[in-house]
């Protein structure tokens, strides 16, 4: 698949980070789905305000490209605060944490992207932080080095990440909300295909719409995407306008399953049904033969497939439905590649 598809590649550069942040929903209102999630957001958010207090701190998870970021942003906006945004793995000493803290002003939103990746210290650091608004600093060196205790002001820490099972439990404990985000409908992905054409100024049949949202993996970071992408082709090879014709010219170019399944996907379900008979089969066992780890499977690539229909968890393991098959063209039975 086409790696600027890819819903694990922020990498956008140049034109593409442009339109990336011309599309991305600044307030709830013109952010489309997670219905469940939304109506308790803005709840609290408007509790909060009315309160004058800071938002409990805040964690989304759920595969990539579904709105973490996003939601964070919203939350600032609607709170009518600033926001500082960090990510775990950037964050590796206790220092880079403090100078964060200390500039937030009250009721300010920290966002920590990818938080499962805090390094032990830096995370044990942020406990006091979270729960007390208090952080320990060190000042001076040598003999006469020593901590003082600091106050901060209060502030909403927003934590994102793709694999919550990976997140420790005391630091998962510190998030008073918790939300986990799905994957989006072909219809909602359709409306979202929809603003994304409005903003970028190109004209879209309806049908046009669905077609490319149909192909997004549940996912508006790929739906927007694959829109960018038919947008040029429809520039170059048609009169400008989207329409189902050009669309489907333009996915078939692209290499775009029918399904939006990516490579990883494809590879899954292959290995299942070539190596596995199908299953049923061990989680640990597709992750070593796809070389992935498992939270990464479980958490990332399985909840797309289960919701697709193309493979069903049991007592036993994990297995491909007749689906998968009649999707990949196999036939049930049919071992292709070598059993090892
Ligand atoms: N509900 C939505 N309505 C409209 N557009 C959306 C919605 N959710 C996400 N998007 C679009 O999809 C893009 C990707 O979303 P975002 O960056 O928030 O995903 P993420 O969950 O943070 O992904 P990652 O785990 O990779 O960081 C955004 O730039 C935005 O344009
Ligand atoms: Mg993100």
């Amino acid at each position: 698949m086409n790696e600027n598809l890819n819903p694990t590649n922020e990498n956008f550069s140049g034109e593409d980070l442009d339109i990336e942040r011309a599309l991305r929903p600044l307030a709830f209102e013109d952010f489309a789905g997670q219905d469940q999630v939304l109506e308790n957001l803005k709840i609290f958010v408007q509790a909060a305000n009315l309160r004058d207090e800071a938002l409990d701190h805040t964690l989304f998870h759920g595969p990539p490209g579904l709105g973490k970021t996003t939601l964070a942003h919203i939350l600032a906006n609607e709170l009518s605060v600033g926001i500082k945004v960090t990510s775990g793995p950037v964050l590796d000493k206790p220092g880079d944490l403090a100078g964060l803290l200390t500039n937030l002003d009250d009721r300010d939103v920290l966002f920590i992207d990818e938080i499962h990746r805090l390094s032990p210290i830096v995370e044990e650091y942020l406990y006091s932080a979270m729960e007390d608004y208090k952080i320990d600093i060190m000042i001076e060196s040598g003999p006469n080095a020593r901590t003082v205790q600091i106050n901060l002001n209060p502030f909403t820490l927003v934590g994102a990440t793709t694999r919550s099972g990976l997140l420790t439990a005391p630091m998962r404990a510190r998030f008073g909300i918790q939300s986990r985000l799905q994957y989006y409908t072909t219809e909602l992905l359709s409306t979202i295909v929809q603003r994304s054409a409005y903003i970028l100024n190109v004209p879209i049949s309806m049908e046009a719409a669905i077609e490319i949202a149909g192909r997004s993996r549940g996912t508006p970071r790929i739906a927007n995407a694959l829109l960018r992408r038919v947008r040029d082709f429809a520039q170059i090879k048609g009169n400008g306008k989207i329409d189902i014709e050009i669309s489907q010219f333009a996915l078939k170019a692209l290499n775009v399953d029918a399904h939006g399944l990516d490579e990883m996907d494809n590879k899954i379900l292959l290995t299942m049904i070539d190596k596995f008979k199908g299953g049923p089969v061990g989680l640990t066992t597709i992750a070593t033969a796809v070389s992935e780890s498992p939270e990464t499977i479980e958490e990332v690539y399985e909840p797309f497939l289960i919701q697709q229909g193309f493979i069903m968890r049991t007592p036993r393991g994990r297995e491909v439905t007749e689906a998968a098959y009649k999707h990949l063209g196999r036939i049930k039975g049919n071992i292709q590649g070598g059993l090892f």
